[in-house]
């Protein structure tokens, strides 16, 4: 089954077409790499198919549910923003244990607990946030997207600013929740990251899906003679701008 489906989903902010005719089919425990240059959609697009935004035409449904149905929908998904909701005067468990409240979720402590060491956040747990690093910030944000253990979690930019070592735990996370049936959807310019972990890339511009495969297929498709093409190669070639629009 799908988790994830999306039909000539069309989204219009006056004069600007940000989201043009998505069309997506991403299958159950699957990881999607969504990646454009920036304004090409992608917020927009994360924001729809969380029910943040309503489409100017075309629907989409994730987990089964449509999206329009936010009340249902809040159960199934988890969403980690670019600015994450969260209160610089908390702790981090105080932040989860709120969150779980909104949730409603029963005796949360043991699972706030486990997910905290699970990121070796346990020992500042009691701090508060304002006194984080951007790591510590994401990692708490991040534990909020996946406290009730959503079946399909968006990510925007989850290890972007991050150490290496903070990456590195946000991505073992990704990879344990994928394997253990999490559908991800995944957009960041951290190209590394999607070729790792994406069982298929999806590449926005201007509103349009110019390209769609698993990344090998896609480095493939750039130059058949070439075994060394990167993703980087091929999301050059298909979101080619002309001369005069580059920086
Ligand atoms: N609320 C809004 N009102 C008007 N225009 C908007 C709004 N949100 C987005 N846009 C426009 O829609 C287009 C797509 O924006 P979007 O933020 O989805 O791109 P993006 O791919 O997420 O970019 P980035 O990588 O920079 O975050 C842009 O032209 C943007 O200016």
């Amino acid at each position: 089954m799908d988790s994830i489906t999306a039909h000539q989903l069309t989204k219009r902010y006056d004069e600007t077409l940000a989201l043009d005719s998505l069309d997506l089919s991403i299958p159950d425990g699957s990881v999607y790499g969504f990646l454009g240059p920036n304004g090409a959609g992608k917020s927009t697009t994360m924001r729809l198919l969380t029910g943040l935004a309503t489409p100017t035409s075309g629907e989409a449904t994730v987990a089964g549910v449509p999206t329009t149905d936010r009340s249902q929908l809040i159960d199934h998904i988890g969403l980690l923003p670019e600015e994450p909701p969260i209160h610089d005067e908390l702790t981090a468990r105080e932040q989860l244990t709120y969150a779980a409240g909104l949730r409603e979720l029963s005796e949360p402590q043991p699972r706030i607990q486990q997910l905290l060491d699970r990121v070796a956040l346990a020992e500042d747990a009691d701090t508060r946030i304002d006194t984080y690093s951007t790591g510590m910030r994401q990692k708490t944000a991040f534990l909020q997207a996946v406290l009730h253990e959503p079946d399909v979690l968006f990510l925007d930019e989850p290890t972007s600013g991050l150490d290496p070592r903070a990456a590195r735990t946000i991505r073992e996370f990704i990879d344990e929740l994928s394997d253990g049936g999490t559908t991800i959807f995944l957009s960041t310019h951290i190209l590394p990251v999607v070729d790792e972990h994406a069982d298929t890339v999806g590449v926005l511009s201007d509103g349009k899906l110019v390209a769609e495969g698993a990344p090998a297929e896609l480095k493939r498709r750039v130059d058949a003679e070439s075994s060394d093409k990167s993703l980087e190669d091929v999301f050059l070639e298909v979101t080619e701008t002309a001369p005069d629009e580059e920086l």
